[in-house]
């Protein structure tokens, strides 16, 4: 199971906490993130996460790349809803091809949270069947 993890500036924290929370579930995955959120969960959990390019030089587009191949399972994406971002077609762009490849996707810790009770349940084990 490939999850994308990915977090705004200002809740990169809250990313962190949440990786720490559930350190257990995503050890059992492999972990991708943006620059800098992989460079904070990799740090504080000592898991390995691959890391793409930060967001606004184009690691959106590469978790991006990724949805667009059936390569990615879940996307954890904690956006900031407050700030405007340099690069927000790129955020757009990773969001609708969620939509359009059926990829959970959660931009907020609430929904983020069941999503990984669900993937520690099995509810993603489809996920398997359509990879082939
Ligand atoms: O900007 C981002 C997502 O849109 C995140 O990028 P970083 O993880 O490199 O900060």
């Amino acid at each position: 199971m490939n999850i994308a993890l990915i977090a705004h500036d200002r809740k990169k924290d809250e990313l962190v906490n949440f990786a720490l929370a559930y350190k257990h579930i995503f050890a059992k995955a492999r972990l991708f993130a943006t620059g800098t959120t992989g460079t904070r969960v990799r740090e504080a959990t000592g898991l390995p996460v691959h890391r793409f390019l930060s967001g606004p030089l184009g690691g959106d587009q590469q978790i991006g790349a990724m949805i667009a191949q059936n390569e990615m399972d879940l996307v954890l994406f904690f956006r900031d809803p407050l700030m405007a971002q340099p690069h927000e077609p790129d955020i757009i762009a990773l969001l609708r091809l969620c939509d359009v490849h059926n990829i959970p996707v959660a931009t907020n810790i609430a929904t983020a949270e069941l999503l990984m009770k669900g993937f520690e349940r099995g509810d993603l084990a489809w996920r398997e069947t359509v990879k082939g």
